[in-house]
């Protein structure tokens, strides 16, 4: 696990007990789930005009840039709803963890 994410994880749980005006994520929280996945369509949509201009430019920085505000957008939705950013660590590490056939298995049955 990240160590960044955790603390970041951390710093987002602390956000919760704090003014809305006094940082950010505080605001985002006092605004509410649907102001806060309104901000995750927008990164998204963000972070997919700048993958294309990466393939044509050839310079990844801004997608990574993108990236990085989608990430951390979908990070404060699900503390929004009570989740850690572990829980989505620890869910790539059980689909990683899962071998060949059990995959393949798990896969079919979606
Ligand atoms: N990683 C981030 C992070 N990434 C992006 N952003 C903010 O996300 C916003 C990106 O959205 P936009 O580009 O649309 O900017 P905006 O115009 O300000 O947003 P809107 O007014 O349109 O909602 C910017 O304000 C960025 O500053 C972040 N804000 C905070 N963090 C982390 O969260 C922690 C807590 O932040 P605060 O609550 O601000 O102290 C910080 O220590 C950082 O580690």
């Amino acid at each position: 696990m990240s160590d960044i994410l955790q603390q970041l994880g951390d710093i987002l749980e602390e956000r919760k007990g704090a003014e809305a005006d006094s940082s950010y994520v505080a605001s985002l929280y006092h605004k509410g789930l649907n102001k806060i996945l309104e901000k995750v369509g927008e990164e998204a949509t963000e972070t997919i005009l700048a993958a294309k201009d990466a393939e044509t430019s050839g310079d990844n920085k801004e997608v990574i840039y993108e990236t990085a505000d989608l990430w951390f957008h979908s990070l404060v939705a699900l503390a929004k709803l009570g989740e850690r950013p572990e829980a989505v660590i620890n869910e790539l590490a059980r689909r990683f963890n899962m071998s060949g056939l059990e995959e393949k298995a798990s896969r079919t049955k979606k």
